[in-house]
């Protein structure tokens, strides 16, 4: 038991933590956000496109790949990342390649609707994309679509995407969407995507026919 004379303990400097989010400008605006994990994980996504262009371990090595050419404006899309494809994947539609979501600039959701909690998340950022006017003349469907990028206990990349019909005379629609991401791999024959097993998927090359996943080696 401390006695009366005891001198007070010495309040311990608090520990200086870096924000877990951080909006970054550019020079025409609100440019990026960047999330840190505790643990030294980081994640950058641009307004441009919603794109996550960076994803770093607790080393600070980089585990996405954006060419050093890539430019991070309007009209093109960022090369490299995660694209975000949408509302069509490939030339598979009468659209530009890809959708133009990922050439648009998003806005930060501030008010998200909620999604199922998952505790070992702390750090996360929302963004949401709505068609313009001009949008609308080439892709005639009113949407809100909004992006979470979060990251996870062990410093795991998440995106959730929620895609929500607005039309106002509830017409259906239907859309072709992707993650285009552009992993860093320093040797792609040690790379294996265990999900993918046995799942259909439509080859890009000659002969275009639906085929099997067959091994879990990219
Ligand atoms: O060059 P873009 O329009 O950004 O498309 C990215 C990639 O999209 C893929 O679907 C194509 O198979 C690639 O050839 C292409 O490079």
């Amino acid at each position: 038991m401390a006695g009366a004379s005891s001198p007070p303990p010495t309040p311990k400097s608090p520990k200086l933590q870096p924000p877990l989010l951080e909006r970054a400008k550019g020079p025409s605006g609100l440019d990026k956000i960047v999330l840190r994990d505790p643990r030294g994980f980081t994640a950058e996504v641009r307004l441009y496109g919603g794109q996550v262009t960076s994803w770093k371990n607790e080393q600070g090595d980089e585990l996405l790949f954006v060419s050093s050419k890539a430019v991070f404006k309007s009209p093109g899309a960022i090369r490299g990342g995660i694209p975000i494809c949408f509302p069509q994947f490939g030339t598979h539609g009468n659209l530009e390649k890809h959708g133009f979501a990922r050439n648009r600039l998003w806005l930060v959701d501030d008010n998200p609707p909620p999604l199922p909690v998952n505790s070992g998340i702390k750090t996360y950022a929302d963004l949401i994309l709505k068609p313009s006017e001009e949008d609308l003349k080439i892709w005639p469907h009113r949407f809100e679509f909004r992006l979470r990028v979060a990251l996870g206990p062990k410093g795991d990349l998440f995106l959730t995407s929620r895609i929500r019909n607005t039309n106002t005379d509830g017409k259906p629609f239907s859309f072709t969407f992707a993650y285009h991401t552009y992993f860093s791999v320093s040797d792609i024959r040690c790379v294996y995507a265990l999900q993918f097993l046995f799942l259909p998927f439509l080859s890009f090359f000659p002969p275009w026919i639906f085929q099997a996943q067959t091994s879990p080696r990219v």
